[in-house]
């Protein structure tokens, strides 16, 4: 079975705490918008696709507690709502990108005469219902493109087998999406495929999505896979063909700048260095074209407390001050490609597909 990061059925939400994974395996309500807010803000639910699911769902939830007698009264709460989720994380896009979506939707109901209020109510939590799914079908496409990607990219990262080495950075498994996973997507495909030798998974300090999910995941799955420290990446690369390096995406901008989990900068650098391919995999809702490029991504940085400790211990030196941005900007001209479910494109070739 595979693992399940949100449960939603029948308007009630569970998620799957991710602060306490690997050691314990806990499910925790989620009863409304303060709680999604919460749980986005403190990291319970992380991964840009499962934040923007999470979000919504928790709205829906919310929603469907409630009557209304007036469609304005619905459109303002759900606008109201969404903006404040949006808060609980800058820099990933796909919240922000449903949200917008799902506003739009609620001014076409609300303007549409032959539409009740509770019709309205209806359609608009169908709707956030309908984003599992999407999201689960768009992150199995992108690991059939990133699989043939790979495999057809020519034998000279092959290190002479047919079977492939990849590096991967933070989680974009199951625990990240609605299911399968973007960058973990295309690694479960290539191990579908009996063409993956071994992925490697970096610890992704501090919060250590690295060491704690794509391991727990890997583990789980009986995928071939070592963790290295994220000061091993240069080495690995010197020391073993590395085919590509697969990574998420937080926000991709118009002409291909992405954001994603800090440390993934240095390692496309590395990867260049190295003539290793670098892949972005992300769905379409994380591509905000309304920004040119990376400049304009605001990267959250988080409390002081998740470098210098390891749950309650402390293993920083009392009294150093700390920088702690959650996420850095890989320009445009470090990615090889970007692999979405509409296909596999290069960052200058994005812009064509904004308005499809
Ligand atoms: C499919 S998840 C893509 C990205 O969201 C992922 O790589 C990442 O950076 C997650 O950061 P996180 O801070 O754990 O939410």
């Amino acid at each position: 079975m595979t693992l399940e990061a949100i449960r939603y059925h029948n308007g009630t939400l569970e998620i799957l705490d991710q602060l306490l994974l690997p050691g314990e395996t806990k499910y925790i309500p989620i009863l409304g918008v303060e709680d999604g807010w919460k749980a986005i803000n403190k990291m319970q639910i992380r991964g840009a696709p499962a934040i923007a699911i999470v979000g919504c769902l928790s709205l829906a939830v919310e929603i469907s507690k409630e009557e209304f007698e007036k469609k304005k009264t619905l459109r303002r709460e759900v606008e109201g709502k969404l903006n404040y989720l949006i808060s609980a994380r800058p820099t990933a896009v796909n919240l922000k990108i449903a949200a917008d979506e799902l506003i739009s939707l609620v001014n076409a109901l609300d303007k549409d005469d032959s539409v009740s209020a509770s019709e309205m109510q209806t359609r608009f939590i169908s709707e956030i219902e309908l984003m599992l799914e999407k999201d689960l079908a768009d992150n199995k496409a992108i690991g059939m493109a990133g699989c043939n990607l790979i495999l057809n990219s020519g034998t000279s990262n092959f290190g002479g087998d047919t079977s492939v080495r990849v590096l991967t950075h933070c989680n974009t498994g199951s625990l990240a999406t609605a299911g399968y996973g973007t960058a973990l997507g295309v690694i479960r495909a290539l191990h579908a495929a009996r063409r993956l030798e071994h992925v490697y998974c970096t610890e992704t300090r501090p919060y250590n999505q690295g060491a704690r999910l794509s391991a727990f995941e890997l583990v789980h799955d009986k995928i071939p896979a070592t963790l290295i420290c994220d000061s091993a990446v240069s080495a690995l690369m010197k020391t073993k063909p590395i085919a590509a390096v697969i990574v998420g995406a937080d926000r991709v901008a118009a002409n291909g700048d992405t954001a994603n989990k800090i440390g993934t900068y240095q390692i496309a650098v590395t990867a260049k260095y190295h003539s290793v391919p670098f892949y972005v995999a992300a769905p379409f809702t994380s591509i905000d074209f309304s920004i040119p490029n990376g400049e304009n991504i605001q990267i959250e940085e988080r409390p002081d407390r998740e470098m210098t400790h390891i749950g309650k211990y402390r293993i920083a030196t009392p009294g150093i001050s700390c920088w702690n941005p959650a996420f850095d900007v890989t320009p445009s001209e470090l990615i090889s490609a970007i692999i979405t479910e509409k296909g596999v494109f290069k960052p200058n070739e994005l812009r064509v597909m904004e308005s499809s």
